[in-house]
């Protein structure tokens, strides 16, 4: 049955190569899932997101939003530092720790800015391969890494939730304090901003997709792990959950 190898993974399972790729709209839960999951499967976690919002969070410093070449420029020279430790959430530009105020609602304000230059996206992109070619298993996440970054991955899966349950999500993750309209424009208006340039919205050939909508979080956990051993089944013909592979 599918899943149920992932509880019973054994000491060698967890140093195989593993690249679980996950995309999503905003408040799908990708952060949340992702981290728990690289637990789970004893992988480092790469927030794609969070190099967004770094580079984002960098050029306001730089006073260049508003210019795309000074922006490709400033990703150039960046000295971005991102734990990769799914226990240790930090980013740093430069000398400055930045893991606080990159979650602020004025980088996520600003974001799409970065996220939709097309040429800060090729020099992200190639940073994110580097950094999944560097590591022996990673779940990485973001918005094109089932499409784009990690085609090839060992298994790739789309997070989503309708608009509802998304902006209920992040209305309590924020305390509840921003109003309505600022939410539904932090959630929706970006999610419309950013997929001008990528579609997160429909799984592509080969992705598989889980609805959190009706799903809790430890049962999202369970949808989401159960997915990743279907896939490496059915991509890896010597994997213990193969239909026709040796189950001994
Ligand atoms: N299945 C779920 N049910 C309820 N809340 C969830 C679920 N998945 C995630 N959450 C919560 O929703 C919020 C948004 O999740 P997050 O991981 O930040 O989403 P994303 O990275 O897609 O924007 C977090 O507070 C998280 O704990
Ligand atoms: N692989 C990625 C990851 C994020 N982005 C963009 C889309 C978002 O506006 C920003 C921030 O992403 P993040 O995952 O932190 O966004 P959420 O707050 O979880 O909705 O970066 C992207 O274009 N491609």
């Amino acid at each position: 049955m599918a899943g149920s190898t992932t509880h019973q993974a054994t000491a060698k399972d967890r140093e195989a190569r593993l690249v679980v790729a996950v995309d999503g709209p905003s408040g799908s839960g990708k952060s949340s899932v992702s981290r728990e999951i690289a637990r789970r499967l004893g992988a480092v976690y790469l927030d794609t997101g969070a190099m967004y919002r770094a580079v984002a969070w960098h050029c306001r410093s730089q006073g260049v939003l508003d210019d795309p070449e000074a922006v490709v420029a400033a990703v150039q020279n960046i000295d971005l530092a991102l734990s990769v430790d799914p226990d240790v959430e930090r980013v740093v530009v430069g000398t400055e720790d930045i893991t606080e105020a990159i979650r602020e609602p004025g980088i996520s304000a600003v974001v799409s800015v970065v996220a939709t230059n097309r040429a800060v996206r090729e020099l992200l992109v190639a940073r994110q391969r580097a950094e999944i070619d560097g590591h022996r298993r990673i779940v990485a996440e973001g918005r094109d890494i089932t499409t784009v970054v990690a085609p090839d991955a060992d298994a790739r899966i789309l997070l989503t939730a309708s608009a509802e349950a998304r902006t209920a999500r992040r209305s309590a993750q924020l305390g509840g304090t921003v109003d309505a309209t600022a939410l539904a424009e932090q959630v929706s208006g970006r999610d419309a901003r950013d997929s001008s340039v990528v579609d997160f919205m429909t799984p592509g050939e080969g992705v598989g997709l889980v609805d959190s909508t009706e799903l809790d979080f430890p049962a999202t956990i369970q949808a989401m792990l159960a997915e990743v051993d279907r896939q490496q089944a059915v991509n890896h013909p010597n994997h213990p959950n193969h239909p026709e592979g040796d189950r001994a």
